[in-house]
């Protein structure tokens, strides 16, 4: 069957609810999945090791059925290996990647160390900035084995400082990536165990005998692992809810349309549920990328995803203008933004949300998925209007620190006095005033 690309246009009358019907895409809330995680996560809690080994042996299908949790858990000399056997240009291009996404993280640190002031009286007040103890990185593995999802987790995780990162990664048939492996080598992983789907994360949430209970469970994973880290969150923190990939590209025909059709084609090989769009004010440079995507799809080894992603939620969109292009670009907060035209920084002025924004026909998204530097762990199905790319942030947390002179007490004190009887707490005001010194 040919792909079936919707070609829409901004005058249209419809225009705006075709366009809403295309994105609305609701987080996964099958009843059936809902049902299954939480039957999965309250057998966790109770039975633990017990519960993950039976999920494990059925969901991932492990050859003969493991005996017991030890089989799941890797030695670091297994990492090792994993890293010395890939081919040198494996290794290299981990190691490179490695590195890149390490110097951009350590800015983002830089930028987030912590400040005291200290005022005329000599009270000092600041921020404290401290790393979790223990994190969970969940690297999705079921379809497709992600290496780099492995850097992009526990990188910033380790320029945070956190001490110990336990990483889980399912691995179906029994068969493990040996780049997923040599990454979590490169990366610094404290501990690799080989358990997906919403078991790992109860295990990392509620802790088992042989899995301590960590602090906070990022990465994304698919709606078994997304509904999972829903229920769990207030008893560990989490990251966020990653929705399936979505590229959105604004172009002002200048580009090679084929460089922009296989942008497109980028994303939605990930996944049925991905979401690609173009929005162009040229119409005769829309037909030549349609052309484009007809003339490439045939040779691509995941055509048949590729298609019903863009089938299903892709659109080559053609608007007035290219302030009308970064206007809608703005109200679909699209987790990756490629601007590729001629003057990319006039545009990107006008964008304030996005995920990623990848500026001129040089800065492919693909780019960005492995090797740039920047996160590819990033919000998606509009949540970019409100949050954030992964990174040392959220793997750090701040306390306030309070340390008031006797001087700023007696300021102070009359303050909060007052406003603490306005509330009627007693205990409150008596505990400021009794600081203050008695008028002489
Ligand atoms: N946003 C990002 O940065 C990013 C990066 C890489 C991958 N992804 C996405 O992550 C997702 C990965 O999904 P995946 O499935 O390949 O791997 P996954 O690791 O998320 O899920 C595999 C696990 O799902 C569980 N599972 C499968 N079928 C089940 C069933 N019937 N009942 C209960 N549990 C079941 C199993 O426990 C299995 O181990 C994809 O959507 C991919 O696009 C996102
Ligand atoms: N594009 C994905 C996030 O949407 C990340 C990824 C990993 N590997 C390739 N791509
Ligand atoms: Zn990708």
């Amino acid at each position: 069957m040919a792909v079936q690309i919707r070609k829409l246009d901004s005058t249209a009358p419809d225009f705006k609810q075709t366009l809403s019907a295309l994105l609305a895409f609701e987080a996964e809330t099958d009843d059936a999945i809902e049902g299954a995680v939480a039957k999965i996560l309250a057998d966790v809690k109770r039975r633990g090791d017990a519960a993950v080994l039976e999920y494990t042996n059925r969901f991932d299908r492990i050859p003969g059925g493991a005996a017991s949790m030890a089989a799941f858990d890797l030695k670091q000399e297994e990492l090792d290996e994993a890293l010395a056997a890939l081919p040198e240009a494996q290794r290299a291009a981990l190691q490179t990647a490695a590195e890149r996404i390490r110097v951009f993280h350590e800015r983002q640190k830089q930028e987030l160390n912590g400040f005291t002031y200290t005022e005329p009286d000599g009270t000092v007040l600041g921020q404290r900035v401290t790393p979790l103890d223990r994190v969970g990185i969940y690297v999705p593995g079921g379809k497709a084995a992600y290496p780099s999802s492995v850097l992009m987790n526990a990188i910033p995780a380790q320029v945070a400082g956190v001490k110990e990162i336990v990483m889980v990664v399912p691995t179906p048939d029994g068969v493990k990536n040996r780049m997923v492996l040599a990454a979590a080598a490169i990366a610094g992983v404290t501990r690799v165990i080989t358990i997906g789907g919403a078991q790992a994360v109860g295990a990392l949430a509620y802790g088992t005998e042989t899995i301590p209970a960590v602090d906070k469970i990022v990465g994304p994973g698919n709606a078994y692992v997304a509904a999972a880290k829903r229920r769990v969150f207030g008893t560990v923190g989490i990251d966020m809810i990653a929705g399936p990939s979505e590229i959105l590209v604004l172009c002002d025909g200048t580009t090679d349309p084929d460089w922009v059709a296989m942008d497109l084609f980028s994303q939605a090989e990930h996944d049925e549920l991905a979401q690609a769009i173009l929005l162009c004010p040229d119409a005769d440079y829309i037909a030549k990328v349609e052309a484009s995507i007809h003339k490439l799809l045939p040779a691509m080894p995941r055509s048949a995803t590729i298609e019903t992603s863009l089938s299903d939620r892709g659109a080559l969109i053609k608007v007035r203008d290219m302030d009308e292009a970064c206007a809608i670009a703005n109200a679909i907060a699209a987790e990756h933004l490629e601007i590729s035209a001629e003057h990319p920084q006039q545009w990107a002025d006008k964008i304030r949300h996005a995920g990623a924004m990848f500026l001129g026909r040089f800065s492919s998204e693909s780019l960005g998925d492995y090797c740039c530097g920047p996160n590819h762990v990033l919000p998606t199905s509009r949540t970019a209007r409100f949050s954030s790319p992964l990174g040392v942030y959220d793997f750090q947390k701040r306390s306030s620190v309070i340390n008031v002179s006797e001087a700023g007490a007696q300021v102070l004190g009359r303050v909060a006095a007052e406003l603490a009887y306005g509330e009627g707490l007693q205990a409150h005001a008596r505990s400021a005033e009794l600081r203050l010194k008695p008028a002489s």
